[in-house]
């Protein structure tokens, strides 16, 4: 089983808190989806012949593309990966883009799931955010999707924003409720260097919620969908009927992927890479028949620490027999250690004998249980 995810790097305008990599220069779009498909063809051999099982498209604004663009990289990807196996193919897109003929025009498209970054129904902070769609598009966007015959629509929030009251967030929380989607995904604001938003809290324009607001509001979170029929399956993510997002769950439990794209991440086995965040220096060394990228060979304690990061947040917890299996028996037993004072006073748990999780109350300390069992060289 493996992944494939592909970068789309382009946005009409910039969102003040957004630091993942895109540009404006829409004028770079055939030559890059030309690139593109090059470099799929290039990495052929990165999955080694592995049945492509979840396909993903993000962003940037993918949904800025075309029905023929995406014809190509389908194509591409199908003559060289094959996408017998495919289960989960997402496109993020954007809510003002989701026209009702857009909607329509991705259904003939291979796409299966549409997750659509909404972060908020309050028109001022959408405002304040430069985002491009008020909260009456938010839910036509939504609509259109259904009308269209999609069944797996995810949307995006995110919470701890200037000025966030527990009360805006719960009218945000029942809002996304009502919308009756299939996945949501919860993310606290966080403030990235080099972004807009970053500036202005520096400035003290705004104002950074407190400790005390953001446990609350977390708290919010997990009551108000878990008595909406959700399931909370990672810390920022809620699930109705199984429909759990296939392709991050992958991430999460160390499937291999191949990103393409500038600034797209792959896994295999023990290697990460990283494409170069950079479009022109992406498409200009396509072209020439290089490829710009950085890599990290990572050593056993290091697989061992991104497991436990990653798989900790998951409702599937760590698998205590595939640490030892993978890792050997010292880091097994070192993790056992590890948690042992947690495993009493309730921050974690052991169900099938084996998988590791957080509790309802361990939830809200994750960062220090994930930090106590990862493994440090002195
Ligand atoms: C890289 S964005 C691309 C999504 C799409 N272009 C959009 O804007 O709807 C993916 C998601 O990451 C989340 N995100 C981005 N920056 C964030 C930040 N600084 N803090 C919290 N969540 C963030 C947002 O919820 C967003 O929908
Ligand atoms: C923050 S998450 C939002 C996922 C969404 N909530 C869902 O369930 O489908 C997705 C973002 O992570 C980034 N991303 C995901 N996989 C990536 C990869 N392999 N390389 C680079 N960026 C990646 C993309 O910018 C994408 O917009
Ligand atoms: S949040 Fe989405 S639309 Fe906004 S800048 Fe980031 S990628 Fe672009």
């Amino acid at each position: 089983m493996a992944g494939i995810y592909i970068h789309i790097p382009f946005c009409k305008t910039r969102c003040i808190y957004c630091d993942f990599y895109s540009t404006t220069r829409s004028e770079l779009k055939s030559r890059y989806i030309h690139a593109l498909c090059k470099e799929l063809q290039m990495r052929k051999e990165y999955l080694r012949g592995e049945p492509v099982e979840t396909i993903y498209f993000g962003g940037g604004t993918p949904s800025q593309l075309a029905e023929e663009d995406f014809r190509e990289v389908f194509e591409t990807i199908r003559k060289y990966y094959g996408m017998e196996h495919c289960r989960e193919i997402t496109l993020e897109a954007n809510p003002d883009d989701l026209t009702e003929a857009y909607a329509a025009m991705l259904q003939n498209l291979p796409f299966n799931r549409i997750s659509m970054g909404i972060q908020t129904f309050d028109d001022s902070t959408l405002k304040l955010l430069n985002r491009r769609h008020n909260a009456a598009q938010a839910v036509n966007a939504v609509k259109h999707c259904r009308h269209a015959g999609f069944n797996n629509i995810s949307i995006d929030l995110i919470y701890g924003l200037p000025g966030e009251t527990d009360e805006r967030w719960k009218r945000d929380l029942q809002q996304a409720v009502s919308l009756n989607v299939e996945h949501i995904s919860a993310y606290h604001l966080t403030y990235e260097e080099g972004t807009r938003i970053y500036e202005l809290l520096q400035a003290h324009r705004i104002r950074e919620v407190d400790e005390e607001s953001s446990v609350c509001f977390f708290s919010t979170l997990i009551d108000t969908l878990g008595s909406a029929g959700y399931e909370h399956y990672e810390i920022s993510n809620f699930c109705r009927s199984d429909m759990y997002s296939r392709h991050n769950t992958s991430y999460w439990k160390g499937i291999p992927y191949l990103g393409c794209g500038p600034s797209a991440h792959s896994f295999n086995t023990d290697t990460r890479e990283w494409n170069v965040a950079s479009l022109e220096k992406y498409i200009r060394a396509i072209e020439n028949n290089q490829r710009l990228f950085e890599q990290e060979h990572l050593d056993r304690t290091t697989c061992y620490n991104e497991c436990i990061m990653t798989s900790i947040r998951t409702r599937w917890g760590v698998p205590l027999n595939d640490i030892e299996q993978k890792f050997g028996k010292e880091l097994w037993q070192y993790c056992i250690d590890m948690a042992r004072p947690h495993l009493d006073c309730g921050n974690l748990e052991i169900y099938d004998n084996n998988r590791l999780c957080l509790s309802r109350k361990g939830i809200f300390v994750s960062d220090g249980i994930i930090s106590d069992l990862m493994f440090v060289e002195e």
